[in-house]
Parts: structure tokens; C-alpha cells; sequence
């Protein structure tokens, strides 16, 4: 984390859970030498409690606020790599703030989202039958995740250091003058 005042996050990740937010978001802000945040860490470190418990004890709507909130934190004072839960860009004032900053969309089909999710039980929006729920956020979530975005990764059939490795050179020539 770093002062206020900060120009905001190298980069911004969004995408379904099971993208690879979280790994290849650690892994962009090893190479690029700054911190790492995710939006979920940032949730449970305030609540003293993991983001499975929040669900189950307050509901998704205190989660929610949360989640907005410790975005919208981080989108001010934190200067490295931003991890997003994957329902953040649901809050429109969540999606208003973004528009300022480099968003990069993890893209990852039915198939390979799924089998990085397996059946953990931290998802708390997965219970049931996985594959389903995880087509439903995809369809409902995909158009969202594109209109945010500044760029795309594709994840299908790809490991974290190949997709980080993506990430970085195009964050590296985005920032170059036109
Ligand atoms: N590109 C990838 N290829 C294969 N497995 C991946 C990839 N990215 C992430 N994973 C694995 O998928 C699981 C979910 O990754 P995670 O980073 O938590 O996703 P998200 O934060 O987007 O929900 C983890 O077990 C992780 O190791
Ligand atoms: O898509 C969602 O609504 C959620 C995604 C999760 O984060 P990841 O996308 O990092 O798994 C976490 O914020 C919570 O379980 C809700
Ligand atoms: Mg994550």
C-alpha cells in the first residue's frame, strides 16, 4: 500500500472467479516490482473474518458494501496490482471510478473456469452445482467485465506466468505515448 496521493494501481484486474485474478495479479506485481492488493484480502483483513463467513453471518449485501468501499480505497491509495472480486464491477460506483484506470479483463470460458474453481467452498456464490452457477455469472458478467475493461487477456488453455507475462507488456505499451 502506499500514501495518499498515490496515481492509483499499474493495473486493475476484473473477470470471473476462476480467471486467475488473484495468482496472476501476484505474479504481474512481482515483475513490475510493486505491491500486491486484492479487493477480497482487503474485505476480510477489515471484517476480521474470511469472505465465505461475511456471506453466510451478514448476507451478500454487507459484503457488498464492503467490497465497494475497500475498492474504492484502493483505487485511491494503492499504486501497485489490484485483484477485484469477481461481482466488484456490479456497483455502479464501482464501474464510475474504474473508468479513470487501467482495467485489464481475464478471459476464461466455461470449461477452464471451472476447473480452477473445483468445489472449495470459499465461493460462497458456487454452492450447488458449480458448473451452472458458473455459466449464469458468465453470461450475466462477460458484457460487464468487456465494458470496463482496457484490456483483454484470454486465460483458456494458458498458465499464470503466460498470462502475467501478457499483462505486463501490454500495460508497458499502453503507457506509451501515441
Ligand atoms: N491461467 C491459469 N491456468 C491454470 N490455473 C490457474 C490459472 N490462473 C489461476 N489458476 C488457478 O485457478 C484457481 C483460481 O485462481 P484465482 O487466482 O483464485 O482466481 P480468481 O481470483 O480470478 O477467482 C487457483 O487454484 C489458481 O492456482
Ligand atoms: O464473483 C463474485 O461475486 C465473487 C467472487 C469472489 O472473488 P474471486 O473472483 O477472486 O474468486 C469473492 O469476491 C466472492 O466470493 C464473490
Ligand atoms: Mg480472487
Amino acid at each position: 500500500m502506499t500514501a495518499p496521493g498515490a496515481q492509483g494501481p499499474r493495473a486493475v484486474l476484473v473477470g470471473t472467479m476462476g480467471a486467475g485474478k488473484t495468482t496472476v495479479g501476484r505474479i504481474v506485481a512481482e515483475r513490475l516490482g510493486v505491491a500486491f492488493a486484492d479487493s477480497d484480502a482487503i474485505v476480510e483483513e477489515r471484517a476480521g473474518k474470511v469472505v465465505q463467513d461475511i456471506f453466510v453471518e451478514d448476507g451478500e449485501a454487507a459484503f457488498r458494501e464492503l467490497e465497494r468501499e475497500a475498492v474504492a480505497w484502493a483505487l485511491a491509495h494503492h499504486d501497485g496490482v489490484l485483484s477485484l472480486g469477481g461481482g466488484a464491477v456490479l456497483d455502479p460506483a464501482t464501474r464510475a471510478l474504474l473508468a479513470a484506470h487501467p482495467v485489464v479483463f481475464l478471459r476464461v470460458g466455461l470449461a477452464d473456469a471451472v476447473k480452477r474453481v473445483g468445489l472449495g467452498t470459499g465461493r460462497p456464490l458456487l454452492l450447488g452445482n458449480v458448473r451452472s452457477r458458473v455459466k449464469q455469472l458468465l453470461d450475466e458478467r462477460t458484457p460487464v467485465y468487456e465494458g470496463v475493461a482496457r484490456i483483454t487477456v484470454e486465460t483458456d488453455g494458458r498458465g499464470p506466468a503466460e498470462v502475467a507475462a501478457e499483462i505486463v507488456t501490454a500495460i508497458a505499451s499502453q503507457g506509451e505515448p501515441t
